[in-house]
């Protein structure tokens, strides 16, 4: 059974038909890729599997609850964790009070220090633990932001261009750290225009134009599919060599 489905999913903006019955499914432990050119309504779809929009018809599934109609809080009760692009992190806190806040409804005291040890270790973040999270680096900042998207555990990450403006070994060390998290059984759907990540842990891949599922499969399948080249792969080259 899939942990994410949407079955048939619309969503329009007045007359403009953003999201055009589309049907995705995502199965346990995969990590999926969701690409694009611009405005082909990826952060739309993003949005309606997290509840911050509503569907114009069609139905998501979670686990095998209709959660269609749920608000946000509610699925990430029953396991959604995101990390936008932009980082929802305590500026003036340090790094480690920042995932204190995250985490300390969630374990017994005795038990948190180690497991905000874990985590900062996972980030890559121990060495920076007191430092405030405002003057760490713009790579950092996502990285502390993926911890406390997932300092819960959930069985869903979404992760919204988890790689914008990140230097190449950046990008690595975040693809490593999604792999590590998949290892240990988080499925993971991401929003990336960087195809070196896409190639690093994409397990499928799903093409979004004008709103429709253009093209749908392995990284190998889709980066040969000439289709899928003319709308889309095509726009990457020329920004890479812009
Ligand atoms: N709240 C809204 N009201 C009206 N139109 C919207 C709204 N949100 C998105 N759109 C339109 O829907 C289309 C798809 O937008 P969306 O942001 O989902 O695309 P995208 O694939 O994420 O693009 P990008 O890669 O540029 O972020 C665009 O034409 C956008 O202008």
């Amino acid at each position: 059974m899939a942990i994410l489905e949407t079955r048939a999913l619309n969503k329009r903006f007045g007359g403009l038909h953003v999201t055009n019955n589309v049907d995705l499914a995502l199965e346990p432990g995969e990590v999926h890729c969701l690409i694009g050119p611009n405005g082909a309504g990826k952060s739309t779809l993003f949005r309606l599997v997290l509840g911050e929009h509503l569907p114009s018809s069609g139905q998501i599934l979670f686990d095998g609850e209709d959660i269609t109609a749920f608000k946000p809080f509610q699925r990430i009760r029953r396991g959604m964790s995101v990390k936008f692009q932009v980082p929802g992190i305590f500026k003036a806190l340090s790094v480690r009070q920042n995932l204190e806040i995250a985490m300390q409804h969630h374990y017994e005291p005795a038990h948190l220090v180690a497991e905000i040890g874990r985590l900062l270790d996972f980030l890559k973040l121990a060495p920076d633990a007191d430092r405030l999270a405002g003057n760490l680096s713009h790579g950092q900042k996502q990285w502390l932001e993926i911890g406390m998207a997932v300092s819960l555990k959930p069985k869903l990450l979404l992760l919204d261009e988890p790689t914008a403006g990140m230097s190449p070994e950046e990008t690595h060390a975040t693809g490593e750290m999604v792999q590590r998290l998949n290892a240990d059984g988080m499925t993971v759907l991401a929003v990336e225009h960087d195809m070196a990540f896409v190639r690093q842990v994409a397990q499928k891949v799903t093409v979004l134009h004008l709103g429709q599922v253009f093209a749908q499969g392995t990284v190998d399948e889709i980066v040969a599919d000439e289709r899928v080249a003319a709308i889309y792969l095509g726009q990457v080259a020329e920004t890479a060599h812009a």
